[in-house]
């Protein structure tokens, strides 16, 4: 016990921005309960959304053998049939072995768990549901709200978990459609239908804006929608779903302009809200928006209630797992009366769809709106020897560049290894670097991470005048 409370630090779900919290205060001397509805610790990341998604991608890259597609043609197969099985035997696997990593982070550091549903009884005491109806209360000095989302439900959707799925179903299929809608473009929607697409099943991706993911990079995005179609992707763009229908038990989409998508399978990824419905918030004090988020001081994610604070996806955008982390620590910095670590200016976006697609800094459009005098570089992973060794046919890498300062304003990257390549552009962003670096810097060779020399190469080739340019103008004689 401590003080008057039972713990110093109560924090409310084991996802990212939970777990992260509760071993930075945990380190710090403090005594912490972690409380968690669902039986295993890991939240939404490790059980139906972060891992989950990524593990099935990866089992589908390798037993498709997509990789090596470039080379050996369409048909080429590591297996020949893929079922619904061979997808849960490695998610299983990964996810067991996720779980147990965290049960032991936490036993480590002596943070206490507890399985059950947290609600509010006032600003310091929360009442615990146990699974066999059992409650008690536990009271803390400071609470953080971990709780995350939930996919969102709209009425007109008639969820069965089996034809029309959410995200949380899709990672549970116990068989693989051969035609699948996709209801939303946004990061999950892409991921999971190019996912499948990557399976060979027939995907038409619906979504109400004229675009998909309409946060990146236009010219990234046209690029990566040109692969996709040219591999047999649909997309029903700026054409709101208005109603599904199961006729002769395949869902048909509805949509807004009268047409129709009929598939075996629909999934659907509107969007998410947060999961503080049960949390009884009125008793502390807070309440959420109509999505069921919070607000936070963005420096410390202390909410309107001191004491109180809201980490991860439950405060909304960027709702991502890297950033969710990050906040966690912040919040239990501030908690713990800390210095508070210093954000840094950019964090990358990572979208694991088939290609991936990786960003951080300013985009083309984002830079133009800014009036910042600006120019690009461009290089196809193509281009590149490593790209050549890997059949690579698609695949680009953008950087952005500040034509005064010549400081890295952003890169946006569509193709193999972006996620990971990102990192790069991501040290020189931060560090203030100019696009300078990457024409002095010695790559590896060969390397995609080339493709960062090429398209620095590109770039100053635009921003510099030819010489013979310059000749024919009068300004510099010839040699
Ligand atoms: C399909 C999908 C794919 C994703 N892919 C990526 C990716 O590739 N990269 C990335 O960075 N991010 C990704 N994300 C986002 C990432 O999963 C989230 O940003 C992250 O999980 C948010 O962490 P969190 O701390 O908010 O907690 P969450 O992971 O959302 O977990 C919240 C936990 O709180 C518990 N809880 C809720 N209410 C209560 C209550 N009242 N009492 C007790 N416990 C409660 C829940 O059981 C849950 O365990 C993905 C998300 C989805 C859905
Ligand atoms: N790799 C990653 O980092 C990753 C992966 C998955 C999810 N996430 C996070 O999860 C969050 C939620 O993702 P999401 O994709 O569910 O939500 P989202 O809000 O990003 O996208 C939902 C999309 O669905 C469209 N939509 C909604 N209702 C529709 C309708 N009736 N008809 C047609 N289109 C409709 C919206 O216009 C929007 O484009 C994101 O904020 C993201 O940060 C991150």
């Amino acid at each position: 016990m401590t003080g008057s409370f039972d713990y110093d630090l109560l924090v409310i779900g084991s996802g990212p921005s939970g777990r992260r919290a509760a071993v930075q205060a945990s380190k710090f001397g403090r005594s912490v309960l972690v409380v968690d509805a669902n039986p295993r610790v890991g939240g939404v990341s490790v059980h139906t959304g972060t891992i989950p998604s990524k593990t099935l991608r990866e089992t589908v890259l390798n037993l498709t053998g997509w990789r090596e597609r470039g080379f050996y043609g369409m048909a080429y197969r590591v297996k020949k049939d893929i079922g619904a099985g061979d997808l849960q035997a490695r998610l299983t696997k990964t996810l067991d072995y996720e779980v147990d990593v965290l049960d032991h982070q936490f036993s480590r550091n002596g943070v206490q768990v507890e399985r059950g549903f947290a609600r509010f009884l006032d600003r310091h005491r929360i009442e615990i549901l146990g699974e066999a109806g059992h409650s008690h209360v536990v009271s803390a000095d400071k609470i953080v709200i971990a709780v995350g989302t939930t996919p969102y439900r709209p009425s007109n959707v008639p969820f069965d978990g089996k034809t029309v799925l959410d995200s949380d179903d899709i990672v549970r299929l116990s068989q693989l459609p051969r035609s699948l809608t996709v209801i939303g473009g946004g990061v999950i929607g892409i991921e999971y239908a190019t996912i499948f697409s990557a399976l060979d099943v027939r995907v038409t991706v619906v979504e109400a804006r004229d675009t998909i993911l309409d946060f990146i990079d236009r010219e990234t995005v046209a690029d990566f929608m040109h692969q996709l179609r040219d591999r047999g992707m649909n997309f029903r763009l700026g054409a709101p779903l208005e109603e599904i229908r199961i006729e002769a038990g395949q869902p048909v989409a509805l949509l807004d302009g009268g047409r129709r998508v009929r598939s075996e399978m629909l999934l659907f990824t509107g969007g998410r809200t947060g999961a503080t419905e049960r949390l009884d918030l009125a008793a502390c004090g807070l309440e959420a928006d109509k999505r069921g988020r919070l607000k936070v001081d963005p420096d410390t994610f202390e909410t309107e209630v001191p004491g109180i604070y809201a980490t991860g996806d439950v405060i909304g955008f960027p709702s991502l797992a890297s950033t969710s982390l990050e906040q966690g620590r912040i919040a239990a910095c501030h908690a713990c009366g800390e210095a508070l670590p210093a954000a840094p200016s950019f964090f990358p976006y990572g979208i694991y769809s088939v290609p991936e697609i990786s960003t951080v800094g300013l985009t083309e459009e984002q830079a133009r709106a800014q009036g910042i005098p600006y120019e690009c570089g461009i290089a196809r992973l193509r281009e590149t020897s490593r790209g050549h060794i890997m059949g690579l046919s698609g695949g680009m890498l953008k950087l952005v560049i500040a034509l005064d300062t010549r400081k890295l304003l952003g890169v946006h990257i569509v193709g193999e290894s972006a996620t990971e390549l990102i990192h790069i552009g991501q040290a020189v962003l931060n560090f203030g670097g100019t696009f300078d670096y990457f024409i002095d810097a010695t790559f590896n060779y060969p390397t995609l991470a080339e493709a960062y020399k090429v398209a620095a190469l590109d770039a100053w080739n635009r921003i510099t005048p030819r010489r013979d340019e310059l000749a024919h103008a009068g300004s510099v004689p010839m040699s």
